[in-house]
């Protein structure tokens, strides 16, 4: 089964092409892939489906490194609208993608940029879904002793986004898991740590549900900043920095759909000998 190595901003992926190839995954399969010392390694992995509909391109699943399935991500959908050029499949700069939650439409531009429009960001407790029987712009929750204010959103996957004062790592390392498990949220959640630097500037860190904290985080980005653009704490256009580079997103507010825009590199493509027992 052949694969493609990809990287956005040091968040990484194996992207495989399942409309040339017949392929089955099982999770623990993915879970053993995912291994940085006996498998593979990355964050993500990415099945490329044949399209679900006519006005789509493709169809896209995606797997974290624990093997759960999740529906949406941001850096994989830049680096599929990459793969798929690369690989021939389509000559398109304009491509429509579909998970099971959202659709997508990838845009490949000049410089190695990517531009995504990922949709209208959805605050709404059930679709999230988070145990909440009203809708507020900022919620308390209890996790290790605190009452921690967070903002609840919804890209196709959920994000619960804190925002600090400055970014520490032990908080991250305590608070991440913590509230990625929180009953309130029955599907569990990426949490975002999000410092304003300003209207414009913020710096970012994620701990994602199912691969820990990454390097960064597409959707991550794109839920802190719709949470900062609708408590007003935001400009439209923002520039994000995290620990493998920096995206930027625009959301000029309700009723808009959001757009990402950063870079998508290809590392390495790959065999996995269907032997491979990990
Ligand atoms: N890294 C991704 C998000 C991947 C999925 C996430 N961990 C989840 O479980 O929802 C991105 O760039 O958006």
């Amino acid at each position: 089964m052949r694969f493609s190595k990809m990287c956005s901003l040091g968040n990484d992926f194996v992207i495989i092409d399942a409309v040339t190839q017949n392929v089955h995954l099982r999770s623990e399969f993915i879970c053993r892939l995912a291994n940085r010392h006996t498998g593979i390694g990355f964050d993500q992995l990415l099945l490329l489906e044949p399209p679900n509909s006519p006005e789509l391109d493709f169809h896209y699943r995606i797997f974290n490194a624990d093997g759960s399935e999740v529906f949406q991500c941001g850096n994989g959908a830049r680096c599929l609208g990459r793969f798929v050029h690369l690989k021939g499949l389509t000559n398109k700069k304009n491509i429509q993608v579909s998970t099971k939650t959202v659709k997508m439409q990838i845009h490949l531009e000049e410089k190695n940029q990517i531009c995504v429009n990922m949709g209208e960001p959805d605050f709404f407790p059930q679709t999230i879904p988070f145990r909440s029987k009203t809708i507020k712009k900022i919620y308390e929750l209890d996790v290790a002793e605190q009452k921690l204010l967070c903002g609840i959103v919804s890209m196709g996957n959920p994000h619960c986004i804190i925002q600090v004062e400055k970014l520490d790592s032990d908080q991250i390392k305590l608070i991440g898991p913590l509230l990625g498990c929180h009953p309130s949220f029955p599907e569990g959640t990426n949490v975002g740590f999000m410092q304003i630097i300003d209207r414009k500037h913020i710096h970012l860190r994620v701990y994602e549900r199912g691969a820990g904290e990454t390097q960064a985080c597409g959707s991550g980005a794109c839920a802190a900043v719709s949470i900062g653009v609708q408590q007003d704490l935001l400009d439209e256009k923002v520039h994000v920095e995290q620990k493998g580079g920096n995206l930027d997103i625009c959301w000029k507010g309700t009723g808009h759909c959001l757009y990402m825009t950063g870079p998508a590199d290809h590392v390495y493509d790959g065999v996995i000998h269907m032997s491979f027992k990990p």
